[in-house]
């Protein structure tokens, strides 16, 4: 199954909302879902690597880093760690670096864009509180399906077994 998310929304159209950010694919896996963990940070992405050394079996983590071009919140060494961890994939509001090797990973990852540059981190960040997504509203615990037709969230897990 390569696109799972026209199939979604038109079989659950009431029940998904579409993250309206321009997101691009950086992972190796451009097709996840999984349920939401969250971290909010502008700049500094100590949450995301303490977060994402943790266990992820069935997760995907939201980074709203605020849309920020300046700096990446996520590169090889942290995806790696998410990987280890069994994370589905991360959906971030900002940017990332190591692309080539990110692209290598099994790892779903879609951001804004990429940057070289990585943040000063200091312990900056907050965990699992609902953030703003491009105008739609994220809160831990709601489901999140990403292909690269889209990315969208859920407050249900959607049977999707049907299809195919
Ligand atoms: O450490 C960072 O801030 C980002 C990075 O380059 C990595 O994850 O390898």
């Amino acid at each position: 199954m390569l696109d799972l998310l026209p199939d979604l929304f038109d079989h659950y159209p009431s029940k998904l909302q579409l993250l309206p950010l321009e997101f691009k694919p950086y992972g190796g896996k451009r097709l996840f879902w999984g349920e939401i963990v969250i971290v909010k940070c502008f700049e500094d992405n100590s949450k995301v690597k303490e977060i994402l050394a943790q266990d992820g079996q069935g997760k995907v983590l939201v980074v709203d880093g605020g849309g920020s071009l300046r700096r990446a919140l996520l590169g090889d060494l942290i995806a790696q760690s998410a990987l280890d961890n069994g994370w589905q994939g991360i959906v971030i509001n900002g940017c990332v670096r190591d692309v080539a090797r990110l692209n290598t990973f099994s790892l779903g990852v879609y951001a804004l864009g990429a940057m070289p540059i990585k943040t000063e981190k200091l312990g900056q960040g907050q965990i699992n509180v609902a953030v703003d997504m491009g105008g739609v509203m994220v809160t831990p615990g709601m489901m999140l399906y990403a292909d690269e037709n889209g990315i969208a969230v859920s407050d249900e897990m959607l049977n999707f077994a049907f299809l195919n």
